[in-house]
């Protein structure tokens, strides 16, 4: 049987997801939801018209879902669904601020995953990321591993993209790593950035180390700025279509994801964002990681943090 993917939301993230899902040529089908009447059938037309340019056999399938559910038959058999569905920050907003209203979205969405594609494994992008994770995990009552967010790559992502510019070196000599929520407790981690190869603090000093890690902090909050309408999406659909394909390939690769993590680094019980093997079943094993104690400190901070918004979603 060919693989199947489902992005729900056509917006900018979810067509921009689509895309790349589809361009990757592992997928037999892409399956692309919104509310809104046409969009995700007139997307899939002209994502499939660029099939004989772009040299990929995939096919889109655009579908306009209902308030009770209508149209979610064509999601069956997916083996990956992400979940883009929601509203995105304007400028001065923060991710929580919209809290209580993708809430709601959420978990209609994902109640309708959970009845029409049950053996699934859910890749949540929807924010606040964090939060929204866990509400997928409620809604779904799939087994924890099988649902989980995309925050980690596109954090860890934008930090190496600012140190690669701030030392003009390739981004590709760059390796870098971000932990914690998608949001204000992120956890940057520069004792596990190198240069090539080389430790990162051996090639700034800390205080430029401590401005990339605010920048990258604030990366989000920087694009929707200058966008001045909705927020990034092509470095977020990046992050999380190679999700979906470690995924759809079983391939054991390791991502900053967002996790339930039980017992590593003496935190259990939360969705946070920790490094993890990602394969057919999502979470295959979150890895942890040598940190320094204050690295350490602030990712204990940011899973609190996170505990504490997560023990309210289940009302939501
Ligand atoms: N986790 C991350 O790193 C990132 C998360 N995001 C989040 O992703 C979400 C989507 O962002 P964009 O695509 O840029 O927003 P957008 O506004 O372009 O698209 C959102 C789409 O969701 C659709 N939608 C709303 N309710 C729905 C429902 N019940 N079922 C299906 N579709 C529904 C809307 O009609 C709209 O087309 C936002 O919450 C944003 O904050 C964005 C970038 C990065
Ligand atoms: C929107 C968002 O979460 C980001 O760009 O990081």
């Amino acid at each position: 049987m060919g693989k199947k993917v489902t992005v729900v939301g056509a917006g900018f993230y979810g067509s921009t997801t689509a895309q790349r899902l589809a361009e990757y040529d592992v997928f037999d089908t892409v399956v692309i939801t919104d509310i809104v009447e046409g969009k995700p059938a007139g997307l899939a037309l002209d994502l499939n018209q660029s099939r004989a340019i772009e040299g990929f056999e995939t096919k889109v399938v655009g579908v306009t879902t209902g308030p009770n559910g209508e149209g979610y038959e064509a999601i069956e058999g997916s083996d990956v669904v992400v979940i883009t569905a929601g509203l995105p920050r304007k400028p001065g907003m923060s991710r929580m601020d919209l809290l209580e209203t993708n809430a709601k979205i959420v978990r209609q969405v994902a109640e309708n995953v959970a009845k029409y594609a049950p053996s699934a494994v859910v890749i949540v992008v929807s924010n606040p990321l964090d939060e929204m994770t866990a509400l997928a995990q409620i809604a779904t009552q799939f087994p924890k591993n099988r649902v989980l967010g995309q925050a980690g790559m596109l954090d860890t992502a934008r930090f190496s993209n600012f140190v690669a510019e701030a030392l003009n070196v390739p981004v590709a000599s760059v390796r870098t790593l971000t932990l914690g929520s998608h949001g204000d407790t992120m956890v940057p981690v520069p004792s596990k950035s190198t240069v090539n190869g080389k430790p990162l603090r051996d090639a700034m000093p800390a205080e430029q180390i401590e401005e990339l890690v605010v920048k990258t902090r604030n990366g989000g909050a920087e694009v929707v700025a200058l966008l001045k309408t909705g927020s990034a999406y092509y470095a977020p659909s990046a992050a999380a279509a190679r999700m979906a394909k470690a995924v759809a390939e079983d391939s054991g690769e390791v991502m900053p994801v967002c996790a339930w993590v039980d017992g590593e680094y003496g935190i259990s019980g939360v969705y946070l964002g920790v490094e993890a093997e990602i394969g057919a079943e999502g979470v295959k094993r979150v890895v942890e990681t040598d940190l320094d104690a204050d690295e350490r400190a602030s990712l204990l901070a940011a899973a609190e943090a996170v505990r504490a918004k997560q023990s309210d979603i289940s009302s939501m």
